[in-house]
């Protein structure tokens, strides 16, 4: 677990051995530590380098320990490590390719020196488990690059690229050749020199001017920016610690706040995500096929049709992915402005061509389609696609519910169409839905599966139902937000509690950014407003349901939201992004409620988060029961990477295993009782035979599930 020999005669070399990552298990901590021994007192030794064996240097402290106190405590204790590695009389050169990060990054910190390959990268991403840099970190960047640099480091986590770790003076020396033959020759030019110096925590802390202020500002930000999070005013803490504690102290003080978030919820919830973001790629559909038993064919061309928004974010994705793409628009005014924005975004042309014509895609491997929601509209042009394109080409639909099986019905090839539901903007959010059909093979999913991951997505496989995983969930959400705007909630209440909870933003805010003609139009397809809705039907039923008219209501007064400079809230101009209360707004809640007889009642935070978030919670049981989404840790990875749902609560299935699902249960049926006509506050069958199991840890539920027919 760490290899070690000598080289060129007085040269010890450590090389961490676990890969793929070479993090810091319990074995490989063992082995350090003897490795560092045997270099002490080894008479022959007269100078150290440590390494990653077979190109990455360390991934840090191994993550899949820290659920387990037993593990985390069996071998040696990474602070006594890097204590002993400091301490060395003999100089120590960390030799760092591939990635130095957290744990990783804090043992070269404790090295003597830091060579660096060209294409490395290092830095301290603890705060994305939420956790601190605990081995040091906190204690020795600052001590070596000032409170400023190794603050803004510590709290975002950021990668830093070798460049600027070395204009930064984390890295003493960059090489683009190979990085340990470069070390071993550093540390023997080195040899009998003096380190005290050299030892980060026997160096004070650069000064900094009025500290107080400075770091009173610091926790001000950090807590503006950690929407609930601990971890990273806990950094806040942990530097300042640095900068106005001896190093034995600051160590102390890192300890204990490392402690407290070790044990707590929410690293517990980050630390799901990580694992849930990774577990994405080992996806199974509906119809039983496997990442693990399907060859992809590999994508190189690409066409998108349709360059709206959707379209132009979507070209860039897959430009920047290093594909060629044919990017096609019929409406030629607005091929000329999708053309200058692509190149814009990708500054410069980046593989795109640009045509007026569907031919165009005739050679590509993949085609995205991203016109407009109009099921008739795309139904054209997938006929069309059908025979333009050639044989083995993808076809897929960006749609974000409309019925992919349709779609492939329109064509000779339904085994090759699926659904690719990026998220606005394309090309910076994260997820990516890939949504198979009954008939679409199992070679198409693997193909885009394969795709995303070349894009930096984090794709997750879904069976086809309207709105898919993500805008399933959503519809209760929505729904359950405006009958509580109905009850006597305001926007700014409703969207309050859900930004206090950690989302970006709250629904409404999130509607005006969307637009709210979006969800009118799907309403009108789906007949629930517009022409085909008689004046006799009572306006807050439909289908014997309770339905709010409200959205629609705005959009008739054409409040679209951000758009429009008025919606939910009220904005200085069109396209405007500040959100303001309008008194408009409020004299229009109580009018409708005055003319619906409707009693507007005193509505608390904790109501707001239950009936929204248990309704979401609901539907994803409900996803699950169906086989829609193969596992509660997909729809999780969906909510995080695609509708802000905050990393440290884990996502919304771990949220409710966080918050007892006998208790969502019981929060379901108060909340049907009081509004029976609302089915999506009853409670869904899996949920009520996972309680009645014992409510199984997140891990086990798929046993329940199992139980249930797929309706797929
Ligand atoms: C950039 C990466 C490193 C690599 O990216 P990539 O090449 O794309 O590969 P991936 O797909 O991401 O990963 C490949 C597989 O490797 C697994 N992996 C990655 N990193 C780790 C890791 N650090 N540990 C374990 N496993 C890891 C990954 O899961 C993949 O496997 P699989 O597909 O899931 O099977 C990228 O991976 C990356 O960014 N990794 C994370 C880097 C990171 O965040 N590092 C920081 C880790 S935290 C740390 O280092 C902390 C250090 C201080 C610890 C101090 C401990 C003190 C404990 C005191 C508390 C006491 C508690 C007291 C309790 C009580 O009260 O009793």
């Amino acid at each position: 677990m760490a290899q070690y020999r000598i080289v060129s005669g007085s040269v010890a070399v450590i090389s961490i051995q676990n890969p793929p990552v070479n993090a810091l298990s319990a074995a490989v901590r063992e082995g350090l530590l003897l490795s560092v021994r045997a270099a002490a007192s080894d008479p022959l030794v007269r100078s150290v380098v440590i390494s990653g064996h077979n190109g990455p240097f360390c991934g840090g402290a191994d993550i899949k320990e820290f659920g387990n106190v037993s593990h985390l405590e069996s071998g040696p204790h990474l602070v006594e490590i890097f204590e002993s590695v400091e301490a060395l009389a003999k100089p120590v050169v960390a030799a760092i390719e591939g990635f130095a990060l957290g744990g990783g990054l804090e043992l070269a910190l404790a090295c003597h020196y830091r060579f660096g390959h060209s294409e490395a990268r290092v830095g301290l991403p603890e705060v994305s488990l939420g956790l601190l840099p605990g081995a040091g970190g906190s204690q020795r960047l600052p001590r070596l690059l000032g409170v400023r640099a190794a603050l803004d480091m510590i709290v975002t986590g950021r990668h830093v690229a070798a460049g600027e770790a070395l204009k930064l003076g984390l890295l003493d020396r960059l090489t683009d050749g190979n990085t340990v033959d470069a070390a071993v020759r550093f540390a023997q030019s080195a040899e009998g020199k003096p380190l005290d110096d050299r030892r980060l925590g026997n160096r004070p802390c650069p000064p900094l001017e009025n500290i107080d202020a400075f770091f009173e500002e610091a926790l001000i930000h950090a807590r503006g920016r950690a929407r609930g999070a601990a971890a990273p005013l806990a950094c806040v803490q942990a530097v300042r610690g640095a900068a106005t504690l001896p190093f034995l102290k600051g160590m102390e003080l890192e300890k204990r706040l490392m402690e407290t978030l070790m044990t707590s919820g929410q690293a517990q919830a980050s630390r799901y995500c990580f694992f849930t973001e990774r577990g994405a790629a080992r996806w199974t559909t509906p119809t039983g096929a496997r990442w693990d038993t399907c060859r992809a064919r590999p994508i190189s061309t690409a066409a998108v049709i349709g360059l709206g928004t959707m379209g132009r974010g979507i070209t860039v994705a897959l430009a920047r992915a290093g594909l060629s793409v044919v990017a096609v628009e019929t409406q030629e005014h607005q091929l000329d402005e999708a053309q200058r924005a692509v190149s814009r975004m990708l500054k410069g042309g980046g593989g795109v061509s640009y045509s007026a014509d569907l031919q165009a895609a005739a050679g590509a491997d993949l085609v995205v389609e991203a016109v407009f929601e109009d099921m008739a509209v795309k139904e054209e042009i997938f006929k069309q696609l059908s025979s333009v394109c050639k044989p083995g080409a993808l076809l897929a639909t960006n749609t974000s519910s409309l019925d992919i099986d349709r779609l492939a019905s329109c064509t000779l090839r339904p085994e090759q169409v699926l659904g690719l539901h990026f998220f606005a903007p394309a090309h910076v959010m994260r997820l990516l839905e890939v949504v198979s059909g009954p008939r679409t093979s199992p070679q198409t999913v693997a193909a885009a599966m394969q795709l995303g991951r070349r894009m930096g997505k984090v794709s997750v496989a879904v069976g086809n139902c309207p709105g898919f995983v993500g805008n399933r969930m959503l519809k209760p959400y929505l729904e359950q937000a405006y009958f509580l705007l109905e009850e006597g909630a305001s926007p700014e209440l409703v969207d309050a509690a859900l930004e206090e909870f950690g989302f970006p933003m709250g629904v409404f805010k999130m509607s005006d950014l969307s637009g709210l003609d979006i969800g009118w139009r799907v309403r009108k397809e789906e007949g629930l407003t517009g022409p085909g809705v008689t004046a006799d039907q009572p306006m807050r039923t439909r289908r014997g349901r309770r339905y709010s008219p409200l959205g629609d209501l705005m959009c008739e007064e054409g409040r679209y939201g951000q758009k429009t400079g008025r919606g939910w809230y009220l904005y200085d101009r069109p396209g405007a992004r500040v959100a303001r209360s309008d008194p408009w707004l409020r004299s229009f809640l109580e009018e409708y409620r005055e003319r619906h007889g409707l009693l507007a009642r005193r509505i608390d935070q904790q109501e707001v988060l239950e009936r929204c978030l248990y309704a979401l919670i609901n539907e994803g049981f409900r996803v699950l029961e169906d086989g829609v989404a193969a596992s509660p840790q997909n729809i999780d990875a969906i909510y995080v990477f695609g509708y802000g749902w905050p990393k440290h609560r884990g996502g919304p299935m771990f949220y409710a295993a966080q918050v007892g699902l006998a208790r969502v249960l019981e929060g379901l049926e108060k909340y049907h009782k009081a509004h029976p006509d609302s089915p999506h506050l009853q409670p869904c069958s899996l949920l009520r035979r996972l309680v009645a199991s014992g409510s199984p840890p997140i891990h086990k539920w798929s046993e329940v599930v199992k139980g249930h027919r797929s309706q797929l």
